[in-house]
């Protein structure tokens, strides 16, 4: 199959990565050249790193760089292409604008996948002369580790379209969920709610960060505890995505105090050194003396 990624950075690299390591040739498009070769350069590294960690062969590796083509021509990329997967900005305008571009360059029968992670996918779809086979794909960060696709099913979207995006995700060994085009998908509106929660707890002084964290970690066995992942993810981040589910879903995603603190005096999280948890090179070394009572 020919798959072609729309968007070479953070998403767009490890969509193409894992899409040729499961034997498809990929386009893998941006509109900078720089760009594409960082994201290329990114794929190398994590196939280098996998080979270091004997969990990718040399010759997986090589085949997979074999079956990639990067380039800055969205016609050049996406031109006999059984699928396009946009990963460009969280901007309806550019979705808008990167879909209408691939509709004039596909045929009839490709399959148009968007890997949003917050935006209407029945909105994304709605400029495609032919909305069915229009589709969300939404992987998570970073996509050669993470085993969760969501499968977002646009108003518009066929069956089948459904059943070859499954297919899809199955063969590049992804475990797919399916849901309903609902702000927040599955996934972001349960984690935020477990997050904005866990940030009241903070702010009432119910526990501290750690003590949070170490319930949901040990009593739960979630891999990281709520407040981590926040920091990990970006307070600003779950600042915005907090605002958009509060407008469309009602006050229970009302953002806390204690986080627009935080994300006012630039503390985001481990990208800015202090959020919750203070951080030095990427690890946690403190918690921030600014919680509680905000
Ligand atoms: N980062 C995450 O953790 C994550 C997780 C799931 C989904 N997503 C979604 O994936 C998409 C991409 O996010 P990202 O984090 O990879 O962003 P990113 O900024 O790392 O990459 C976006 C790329 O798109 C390119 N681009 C900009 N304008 C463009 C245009 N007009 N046409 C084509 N390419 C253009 C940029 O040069 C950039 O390389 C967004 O919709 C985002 O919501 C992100």
């Amino acid at each position: 199959m020919h798959v072609a990624i729309l968007g070479a950075g953070t998403m767009g690299h490890g969509i193409a990565q894992v899409s040729a390591m499961a034997g498809h040739d990929v386009s893998l498009r941006d509109i900078e050249a720089d760009i594409v070769d960082d994201g290329l350069a990114a794929i190398e590294s994590n196939l280098q790193e996998g080979i270091a960690r004997e969990k990718v062969s040399e010759s997986t590796a090589e085949a997979t760089l074999d079956r990639l083509t990067g380039t800055t021509s969205l016609e050049e990329a996406v031109t006999g292409a059984d699928l396009v997967v946009e990963a460009v900005p969280e901007d309806m305008a550019i979705k808008h604008e990167t879909l209408t571009a691939v509709e004039s360059h596909v045929d009839p029968a490709t399959l148009i996948a968007s890997n949003t992670s917050s935006l209407s996918l029945t909105e994304i779809a709605s400029v495609l002369d032919s909305p069915e086979r229009a589709i969300g794909l939404h992987f998570f960060n970073p996509v050669h580790i993470m085993a969760l696709v969501e499968i977002v099913v646009a108003e518009q979207t066929s069956a089948e379209t459904v059943v070859r995006a499954r297919e899809f995700v199955n063969g590049i060994d992804k475990t797919p969920v399916e849901v309903a085009d609902a702000p927040g998908f599955a996934s972001s509106r349960l984690g935020v709610s477990l997050g904005v929660e866990a940030m009241r707890m903070v702010q009432e002084g119910v526990a501290t960060p750690q003590d949070i964290d170490t319930a949901m970690e040990l009593g739960y066995n979630h891999p990281m505890g709520p407040i981590e992942l926040g920091d990990v993810v970006g307070l600003d981040v779950r600042l915005d995505i907090l605002e958009y589910l509060r407008a469309e879903l009602g006050e229970r995603f009302r953002p806390p105090q204690i986080l627009k603190r935080k994300v006012r005096a630039g503390k985001l999280g481990k990208k800015s050194g202090e959020g919750f948890y203070v951080w030095e090179d990427g690890d946690i070394v403190g918690t921030s003396g600014d919680w509680g009572d905000a």
